[in-house]
């Protein structure tokens, strides 16, 4: 043996090319000496699984040994089957009929492994009996051109500790000579005992090890599952409801948090966009960052453009100061483009390069920026519809709703109604310093009952004025609930009357009623459904900023808009000085 522990190759050294080069016997090292190295045996376990023991103990065994034709065959799990690790690699890539090819059956008696392995002994015998007495095919094939004048060793092999089960065979043909030495050596015999014990080890770690990492998986699927929960439960504070509909909306939320994909928010008016858009930044791992939002709609074109882009210094007149634009302020954290459909179709062009490229460039400016944010964009109209028409870029379409959510209306998740309703009953109460507010049957029968085209926004006004109408230690009666939605109401006059009526006149019914009662109003004279809406709802709304004194927040709050809204409706409206 050499210093470093290697086994001295001696006569032993030379290789053997292939499984039927027929060596002289003198050639043939003495297994005595060849394998009398144990430490040369470790080198065994450096695979790292019993397939690389199996293919590294026999190269060992032709090497040193000399062997002109050896194969170890495994049986699998589940103990009927034999096959061939070496043949298996040579088989990879062929089709399938190949591979199960080298199966070769446990109880198929026409192989003399199954043989070995049912007496649980060591067989030998010639090849030329092999050939003529057993017809396994694949068996014959393994044999093929092997001189007939050798013969072929079975040893049957198993673990040798308490559990002895059967690990497979190893398989030999050579002259006599040379395999009688073999079963006669103690060297031979000890390397076969320390190739089993290694092999029934490295199965047993392979298999712990493949029942960890199930159990790993598993676990790791049990703790994505509870914390996804838990993130659930925690957005389930803010976005209320219990219905399926809102449960699966949240679970949506998750998993979109969980990646950095961009997020396009549908669905209607009041059904909780803006909400839902900070609830997935405050669970997203970009939490930290900031959150910034901005309404498409309710911007002017050029100003949307420096808002999101920024400006240098002199970019424009009145630019005196150079502005960092939501771009960059939002870097690192979430961009909320509400009313996305609303934008104009130069600057989605401008957008969409932004996304792709994850560069801009401020206004006046001649240097791009890197930026890293999630966009979460919001639309309650139908973008299809306005890609129809030309207003919308469909590659912006797509790009914006890589993960795409649509938020049920309230009208289709109506269980939800009464949890929502105490919840901003208690909200109410909690802000205006007021206790004890409740809600009767007959209330919640005529809420359940009711169409809410403003969805919870709608439900939140409604109860806030409810409240309003309701003293402390009382329960809100239906009485005091306002009788239809501003959309209703305009809907119901314009039903009521036909399709001609008084602008002026129905905009003065639904100004005066507020939130309250519908009146036969005059609308004959309405020509043009359109304006007549604008008139209706230009007056209204003076009406409330002259109730509210000029108060666009108390204004925007009791005809359940945002306030942004209703600033972008002044504009349009030409309202600005009521
Ligand atoms: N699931 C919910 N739980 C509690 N409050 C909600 C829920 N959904 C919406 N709201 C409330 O309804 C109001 C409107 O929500 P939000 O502004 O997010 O709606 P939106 O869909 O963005 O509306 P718009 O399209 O008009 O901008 C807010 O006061 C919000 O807190």
């Amino acid at each position: 043996m050499r210093d470093d522990g290697v086994l001295d190759m001696g006569r032993a050294a030379a290789p053997v090319s292939g499984p039927a080069s027929a060596q002289s016997p003198d050639s043939i090292s003495d297994p005595g000496t060849a394998l009398a190295g144990m430490a040369e045996a470790m080198r065994l376990v450096e695979g790292h699984s019993p397939s690389e023991l199996r293919c590294r103990g026999l190269a060992l065994l032709r090497e040193r040994l000399a062997l002109p034709w050896a194969r170890c065959l495994a049986l699998d799990l589940s103990g009927r089957w034999l096959s061939d690790d070496e043949a298996e690699d040579r088989a990879e890539g062929h089709d399938d009929s190949s591979v199960q090819a080298l199966r070769l059956a446990c109880d198929d008696f026409r192989h003399p492994y199954a043989h070995a392995i049912r007496r649980g002994e060591s067989l030998s015998m010639g090849l030329g009996e092999a050939r003529s007495r057993l017809d396994h095919p694949v068996f014959q094939a393994s044999i093929a051109g092997l001189p007939a004048a050798w013969r072929l060793a079975v040893r049957p092999l198993r673990a040798r500790d308490g559990r002895c089960e059967w690990l497979g065979v190893l398989a030999f043909a050579g002259p006599a000579e040379r395999l009688d030495s073999l079963s006669a050596c103690d060297d031979f015999m000890a390397f076969e005992a320390l190739l089993c014990r290694l092999w029934a080890w490295l199965a047993r770690q392979h298999d712990e090890r493949r029942d960890q990492a199930r159990l790993r998986d598993s676990l790791a699927k049990l703790n994505d599952g509870a914390r996804r929960r838990t993130l659930s439960e925690r957005l389930g504070q803010r976005i209320l409801g219990d219905s399926p509909a809102i449960r699966s909306l949240r679970s949506q939320m998750v998993r979109a948090a969980e990646t950095n994909l961009a997020v396009l928010l549908q669905g209607e008016t009041g059904t909780g966009k803006e909400l839902v858009a900070r609830g997935i930044h405050e669970v997203s791992a970009r939490h930290e960052g900031p959150f910034l939002a901005i309404n498409c709609a309710a911007i002017p074109e050029t100003l949307l453009e420096a808002e999101l882009f920024g400006h240098v210094r002199g970019a424009f007149s009145g630019a005196e100061r150079a502005r960092e634009g939501l771009f960059g302020e939002a870097n690192g954290g979430t961009l909320f483009l509400d009313e996305v459909g609303d934008m104009p179709l130069a600057l989605q062009a401008k957008l969409l390069r932004v996304l792709e490229s994850g560069r801009y460039r401020p206004l006046g400016g001649d240097q791009e920026r890197q930026v890293d944010l999630r966009l979460v964009a919001a639309t309650h109209q139908p973008l299809h519809r306005r890609i129809r028409e030309g207003a919308f870029r469909a590659d912006l379409y797509y790009r914006l709703g890589q993960f795409p959510i649509t938020l049920p209306a309230l009208g289709e998740r109506r269980e939800d109604i009464p949890l929502l309703s105490q919840a901003f009953i208690d909200d109410f109460c909690r802000r205006e310093g007021r206790e004890d507010i409740g809600l009767g049957r007959a209330t919640l029968r005529a809420l359940a009952e009711r169409d809410f085209p403003g969805n919870v926004r709608e439900l939140k006004n409604l109860i806030d004025y409810a409240c309003a109408m309701t003293r402390d230690g009382e329960d809100i009666v239906p009485d005091v609930l306002p009788t239809a939605s501003v959309e209703e109401q305009v809907e119901e006059q314009v039903d009521e009357k036909g399709e001609e009526g008084d602008p002026e006149a129905a905009s003065q019914a639904g100004a005066e009623n507020g939130a309250g009662k519908a009146q036969g109003t005059q609308v004959d004279d309405v020509v043009d459904l359109r304006r007549a809406l604008r008139d209706y709802e230009a007056t209204l709304i003076r009406q409330r900023l002259v109730r509210y004194d000029g108060n666009r927040t108390l204004a925007a709050e009791s005809l359940g808009l945002p306030k942004r809204t209703l600033a972008h409706k002044c504009r349009q409206l030409e309202l600005d000085t009521p």
